[in-house]
């Protein structure tokens, strides 16, 4: 590991001082507060960072997400994983290696949340598999039919979004005990499933990436909304898709 890179902190606060509220380290405190308020965020956990140019945007970790302030943020610099701003007394988010994996897929922006309709969706899945005997890594979350599927990108590097009859699927991988210790199962099933721009993670949240800020947000408002539809539709006995064999018959 090379030697860390900390820039003199007038020029480390420099890079998370700006009036703009569109400057990464303002963006990240305005995001987060919105996501507190739908229930993504809450009790420290979940979060977001951002990739601008050369430079990562980073919460520190165990903090109350909704309570960032610009000055809160860690800057890594992408090429060299080296940080140039540490803020004293804080640890960087333990989310750090999977945002990271996101922008190596050439993500700009990756959110975590813990929303209670992602973490019921994969108990749903989890149901399902134990129901038939099925490995749980052989199930992703899938739905077809429903309007909102058209906000979902079709794909990496594929333009456009899904249609209204395409099948939405969401890898789903298993939680572990510490938050880092989910990237290498992340990368996995970013190889296996090349166009997705989420993974959910088993009993706890999800991850959700896009090209920037806007488009991770649209993306991951989209998936909240249909995972809250899916639990809505599995409670009235509504198959998610034409062969869902868990409709009430
Ligand atoms: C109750 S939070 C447990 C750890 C976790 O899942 C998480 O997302 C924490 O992220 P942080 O940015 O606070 O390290
Ligand atoms: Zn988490």
């Amino acid at each position: 590991m090379a030697e860390q890179q900390l820039l003199p902190s007038s020029e480390a606060d420099a890079l998370v001082t700006s009036s703009d509220p569109k400057h990464p380290a303002n963006l990240i405190c305005t995001l987060c507060r919105g996501f507190y308020a739908l229930g993504w965020v809450t009790g420290t956990g979940g979060g977001a960072s951002i990739r601008h140019d050369k430079l990562i945007y980073l919460a520190p970790s165990g903090v109350q997400k909704e309570q960032l302030q610009p000055h809160d943020m860690f800057v890594m610099d992408y090429a060299s994983r080296q940080y140039l701003r540490k803020p004293t007394a804080l640890k960087p988010s333990q989310c750090t290696p999977l945002f990271l994996a996101a922008f190596d897929k050439g993500a700009g922006c990756c959110i975590h949340t813990h929303s209670q309709w992602a973490v019921l969706v994969t108990l749903l899945v989890e149901r399902d598999a134990r129901a038939v005997n099925q490995s749980l890594t052989e199930r992703c979350f899938e739905i077809e039919e429903i309007e909102q599927i058209k906000a979902v990108p079709k794909g990496r590097g594929k333009p456009g979004k899904l249609g209204y009859f395409d099948r939405l699927r969401i890898p789903i991988i298993e939680n572990t005990a510490h938050e880092e210790d989910l990237t290498q199962s992340l990368e996995e099933a970013m190889e296996k499933y090349p166009d997705t721009h989420a993974v959910l993670v088993r009993r706890h949240g999800i991850y959700v990436w896009g090209d920037d800020p806007r488009s991770a947000t649209t993306l991951c408002e989209s998936l909240d909304y249909l995972f809250q539809l899916a639990v809505r539709m599995r409670e009235l006995g509504l198959p998610w898709t034409p062969d869902d064999t868990n409709r009430q018959k």
